[in-house]
């Protein structure tokens, strides 16, 4: 079985335009067949605010209303996808800018309304593997962003770490699939604020005492959710940590297990 490594960079690397390369670099070097997933939730808020529109998380997800998804259309379907694509070219990559809408990638449907309405979030349904698989074998890098469709011509917000983890899973049939959780510390940390807390090796068991501890907060809520399930789902390896961890082994960064 060919191995794939899927890589999901986050919004607080992207921004910065120094650390987005250096990224960047690593990704382009790296071996083998890939995929690049980004976030960019960052810029979606500053733009947000530029336009004088508020933006309302709730455990990590964003609330998308149909003005906030406008917004997020322009910054990570266009902007940060296009930017991202042009400086993999300049690597000599050869990146392919998707959502989930292109080549129907990423089907997905509009979030239930339970407690929360989240508006236009979506929730994926599956991965069009046999084309994504096309691409890869054709030598092309797809570089999904955080976006999906529903099929009836809407477009839907889905939270980018999310996306990285279903393609991990629709492709867990075809290759071996590794997902690296790529962003700017160095890992799951005890202490958010303190980079040397790093906790190596998550399990189920330590999850829960640090939830339980209320360490995990915001967008790693979402983050480790996923890190599980796809363990659960046939995914071979699940590593969250600094982009560095993509150069070196010797890296430290958080391995998960089940
Ligand atoms: N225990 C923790 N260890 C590391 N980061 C944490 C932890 N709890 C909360 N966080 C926060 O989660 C953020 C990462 O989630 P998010 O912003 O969604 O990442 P991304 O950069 O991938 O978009 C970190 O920037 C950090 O502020
Ligand atoms: C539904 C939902 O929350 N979507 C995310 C998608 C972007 C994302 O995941 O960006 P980061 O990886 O930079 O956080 C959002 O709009 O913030």
């Amino acid at each position: 079985m060919d191995k794939v490594s899927i890589v999901k960079i986050g919004g607080n690397v992207i921004e910065d335009e120094v650390a987005l390369g250096k990224f960047l670099d690593l990704f382009a070097s790296l071996d083998g067949l890939k995929i690049l997933v980004h976030g960019g939730g960052k810029m979606a808020t500053q733009l947000a605010s530029k336009l004088g529109i508020e933006s309302k998380m709730v455990g990590g997800r964003r609330i998308t209303d149909a003005e906030t998804l406008q917004v997020i259309t322009m910054v990570y379907a266009g902007l940060t996808n296009k930017n991202i694509v042009a400086q993999l070219q300049a690597r000599r990559c050869n990146a392919l800018g998707l959502s989930g809408a292109d080549g129907d990638t990423i089907q997905a449907h509009k979030r239930p309304v339970e407690s929360i309405d989240y508006g236009f979030a979506g929730d994926v349904d599956g991965i069009n593997s046999t084309l994504v698989t096309k691409f890869l074998e054709t030598g092309l890098t797809p570089v999904f962003c955080a976006m999906t469709h529903d099929g009836n011509g809407q477009l839907l917000n889905t939270n980018a770490d999310t996306i990285a983890a279903e393609l991990a899973i629709g492709l867990s049939n075809v290759f071996e699939t590794i997902l690296y959780y790529c962003f700017e510390k160095k890992g799951v940390l005890k202490n958010v604020e303190d980079d040397n807390s790093l906790v190596e090796h998550l399990n189920s068991a330590t999850y829960r005492q640090l939830l339980a501890d209320g360490v995990i907060a915001d967008g790693m809520l979402p983050k480790l959710e996923n890190c599980f399930r796809v363990l659960n789902k046939n995914v071979g390896k699940v590593c969250i940590g600094h982009p560095s961890m993509l150069a070196s082994e010797n890296e430290l960064f958080t391995t998960i297990t089940l």
